[in-house]
Order: C-alpha cells, then structure tokens, then sequence
C-alpha cells in the first residue's frame, strides 16, 4: 500500500482525561480506500449474530465479521471467535499499516456492517478480559459517515461526539474502555452502507 495524506496530517485527540482517543483523517489514498470498500462489502462472510439480554434473544442491529490469526480461539465473552476466519491479504496490509501508524500491534478484527441509518451499535466498553488491561483498540471507518458518541462512566453527561468519515482511523487507547462507553446512533435519515472494522490484541492465557 502507497503512503498518503496520512502523514501529513496531524492526529487529533478527542478527550483528555480517562483515556485517549486520537483520529486521523485520510488513512490510505481515496481510490484505494474506495476500492477497499466495495471488496469489503462484496467480501466479508457477513452475518447477523443474536444476543441475549434479559434471556430475550435479539438478532444484532448491524452485520458483522470476525477475522483473526490462524488457530486463535478464545474464552471470555467473545465465544465467537471460534467462528474466526483467517485474515486476507487485503486486512493484513491494512493491518501492517495500522500497526505502523498507531504503534500497537492487532490480532483480531472485527468488521461491522452498517446497512443503513438503523443499523447501529449500542453503548458499550471493549473491555473484555481477554483483551487485557488498557486495551488499543483501532477502528477504521469506511463509506458513509456516522455519528460516534463517547460517554463518561461516572458523569454520564460527560459526553463527546464525533461524525466518523469514510477512510478515517480512530485510536482508543490508554484507560477509555475502563472509564467511557461508546456507541454508533440510530438516524432516521437515509443513509448508505458503512464499514467499520475494529482491530483488537487478544491475550493469550
Ligand atoms: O462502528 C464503529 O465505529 C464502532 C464499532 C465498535 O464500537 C465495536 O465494534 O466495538
Ligand atoms: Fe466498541
């Protein structure tokens, strides 16, 4: 992959207490960022997982796709991962970028499909134990825009919002998922399809 506007653009922290959230903007050149998009989409082995709350099944309001390193499996909160498919050639480049962006090396990642404005992600923290303590978590976001809110724990009107754009990379690093929750809203307005993966170390035990 070619070097782009990346490096020239300075990252941006969004909080600045309880954690660190830096976004850059632009990550790889517009064409191959578009055309990651539409091999993403055509690509993905996407699916439409449930979860359990208050023993109610629901089916997720987005779809979604686990890629990992070959034989990882995993306990914890993320029994999926014995769904994980090896990364492609595509994701590892992407990956190697990021990796040398961020600083942080990724053993995992989870893409997201938002179908349109009603699909979405609720408030939640990446703070599960398999991820350790203070998680890097790097979230890349192709194709449509879409509203990214990040909420405090304790002062729950602490809040910080952020209109994710296509070929931007967020970096949630430092003690966020121990202090501030984070969530992809709903709209009513028509939106395209959004990707966004999510790249995660998973520890071994
Ligand atoms: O779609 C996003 O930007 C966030 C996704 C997310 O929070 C997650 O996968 O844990
Ligand atoms: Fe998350």
């Amino acid at each position: 992959m070619t070097l782009s506007l990346f490096d020239d653009q300075p990252p941006v922290d969004l909080i600045n207490h309880d954690g660190v959230v830096t976004c850059w903007q632009q990550l790889l050149p517009e064409d191959e960022a578009s055309q990651l998009f539409e091999a993403l989409l055509a690509e993905c082995p996407w699916r439409q997982e449930s979860i359990t709350v208050y023993d109610q099944r629901h089916l997720q309001p987005r779809l979604t796709a686990w890629f990992g390193d070959y034989g990882m499996s995993a306990d914890g909160r993320y029994k999926k991962l014995y769904q994980t498919v090896a990364f492609t050639p595509r994701l590892l480049a992407l990956k190697a970028k990021i990796e040398l962006m961020t600083g942080y090396h990724f053993n995992c990642v989870l893409a997201n499909l938002y179908r349109d404005g009603q699909d979405s992600v609720g408030y939640h923290a990446d703070n599960e134990r398999i991820l350790g303590i203070n998680p890097a978590i790097a979230s890349y976001s192709l194709g449509e825009t879409r509203r990214f809110i990040l909420k405090h724990n304790q002062d729950k009107l602490q809040k910080v919002t952020c209109d994710l754009q296509h070929n931007s990379l967020l970096l949630m690093h430092g003690a966020l998922q121990h202090h501030w929750q984070h969530t992809i809203t709903k709209t009513k307005r028509h939106l395209t399809p959004r990707i966004n993966l999510t790249f995660r170390l998973i520890k071994p035990f």
